[in-house]
């Protein structure tokens, strides 16, 4: 009797270690070099005990085989092609868009009503149509009546900082903070407050939500979990929070004929859709979500940077200066400070890599080889490590705003992705970091808040986007 359940244990024991291996010989079998993976974790153990980010993960497996135009590894049990070549990334992304539409993460909405229907987890027609709406929202002409919002802002924070010269900033919570009330006010209409009240409910929420607490960090590595058992991302208490704040906003508008030219307007004077207040809730937390805490994130790096390179900062003056008046246009049109944006979002991108999932066999050229792209095969394009490849970047770790001077479309820089998924909130993005940090620069001296004047490292693994291993902290200082 005891024996017999020891021989089922054993039998159990046996298939599931088969099953754990048995996708491990994939990428051996198609010809296609690879990191040799671990049971249980494959290549992934170092996110999945949280020792560091996807973003370093992923540059180890790039530099394992220099030259090799794609390199498989895996995440957990799924195999994952990384490519290098840079032919191959543009096929993928771009020309052959339409054999690699989807992202390999997705979730319904069934699982979670808010984030299933935000088009980076939208799929084939609802993926095109949740995006074409997006996007008519995001011409030049609509951010342009949004300027007026960020300005109002960017007024506040300017006056905060006034009084609060010499006084220690964390430079994530404080661009956070700059951030969440703009996107606020251009998404809800509503007036936050974040900087001068430290315990802002909104800001709080905004915090909530990206927190990488075990939800996310499982999502990272099995996202089609979350999908089967129904489990939503964002909690209940936080869906409820922009619902009930979206409705309120609709009733009182519609109540008492009140209109704003924001973006929570422009779905309601959607004729054509009649969102439904939950499909008005998940559009505009698209928006909010995607928008308050990528922003803040690259606003953060680059006013650090800044403060640790004041020549750099000087240079950025004194082209602000010699523009008559800050506004839409003009904030567009100043190269160095779009060579310094560009430069820190190389080294710190907010994303680390990207993911496409094949749709359809398909066989393309890298390099000197020929791949067969197989369907339901998992691709990642590694952003973070193309960003750090010297080949591409001489002098990687160095902040050189220059190497962007004359070439502000480098085919190697993917910071907002590339061809019909590339993010459409970068303009929205540049806007409000370009503008906050023109005007900070303009009216005061930015420095470290110590003496630490070192780039920052990037292994921390404890949020969904990228961040700095040691505290970021700056101060402002009366010209
Ligand atoms: C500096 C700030 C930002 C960064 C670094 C950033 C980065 C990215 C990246 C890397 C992607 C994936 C692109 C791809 O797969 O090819 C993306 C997609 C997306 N971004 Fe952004 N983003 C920023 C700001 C924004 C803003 C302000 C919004 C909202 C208005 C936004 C909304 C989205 C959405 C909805 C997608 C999914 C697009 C799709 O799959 O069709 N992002 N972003």
């Amino acid at each position: 009797m005891l024996l017999d359940g020891v021989l089922i244990l054993i039998a159990i024991i046996g298939a599931l270690v088969m099953w754990l291996r048995w996708n491990y010989g994939y990428w051996k079998k198609r010809g296609i070099p690879y990191v040799e993976p671990t049971i249980i974790f494959g290549n992934m153990k170092e996110v999945i005990t949280g020792s560091t980010n996807i973003g370093v993960v992923s540059q180890k497996i790039y530099n394992q085989y220099p030259g090799e135009p794609a390199i498989g590894f895996f995440n957990m049990r799924q195999p994952v092609l990384q490519l290098k070549d840079l032919d191959l990334i543009k096929a993928v992304l771009v020309t052959e868009f339409s054999n690699f539409r989807e992202n390999a993460m997705s979730i319904t909405k069934q699982a979670d009503p808010i984030l299933g229907r935000n088009p980076f987890f939208l799929t084939g027609d609802e993926w095109k149509e949740a995006r074409k709406t997006h996007t008519l929202n995001h011409t030049a002409n609509k951010l342009k009546t949004l300027f007026k919002y960020i300005e109002e802002v960017k007024d506040d924070m300017v006056n905060y900082i006034k009084k609060n010269i010499g006084r220690k900033f964390e430079a994530q919570d404080f661009s956070g903070r700059f951030t969440t009330d703009v996107v606020s006010s251009c998404v809800f209409g509503v007036k936050t407050c974040s900087l001068a009240e430290e315990d802002s409910e909104f800001r709080k929420k905004s915090i909530e939500i990206l927190q990488m607490g075990w939800k996310w960090s499982l999502f990272m590595i099995s996202p089609s979990i979350f999908s089967i058992l129904r489990i939503p991302l964002i909690n209940k208490g936080i869906q409820d929070f922009f619902y009930n704040l979206v409705k309120d906003m609709v009733e009182m508008r519609k109540n008492n004929k009140l209109t704003r030219s924001d973006f929570l307007q422009n779905l309601i004077n959607e004729k054509e859709h009649n969102f439904t207040m939950m499909e008005m809730t998940a559009q505009t937390m698209t928006f909010f979500i995607d928008g308050y805490a990528t922003s803040a994130t690259e606003m953060s790096f680059l006013l650090y940077m800044l403060a640790i390179y004041p020549d750099i900062q000087d240079r950025v003056r004194n082209e602000i200066n010699n523009v008559e008046k800050l506004d839409f246009d003009t904030v567009h049109h100043l190269p160095y400070l779009d060579a310094v944006f560009n430069e820190t979002l190389r080294l710190y991108p907010a994303g680390v890599v990207l993911s496409r999932l094949c749709n359809q066999d398909t066989t393309l050229k890298g390099g000197n080889k020929t791949f067969e792209f197989k369907k339901n095969d998992r691709i990642e394009i590694p952003v973070f490590a193309l960003h750090r490849d010297p080949e591409h970047f001489p002098e990687p770790l160095k902040f050189k705003p220059e190497r962007f001077l004359n070439n502000a479309n480098h085919p190697a820089l993917l910071t907002f992705g590339a061809g019909p998924r590339a993010c459409f909130g970068s303009r929205f993005a540049k806007t409000q970091i370009k503008t906050g940090v023109a005007y900070l620069v303009k009216n005061f001296r930015i420095l470290p808040g110590t003496e630490d004047r070192s780039m920052p490292t990037v292994n921390n693994s404890k949020t969904v986007l990228l961040s700095p291993d040691k505290e970021m902290s700056v101060k402002f200082e009366n010209l």
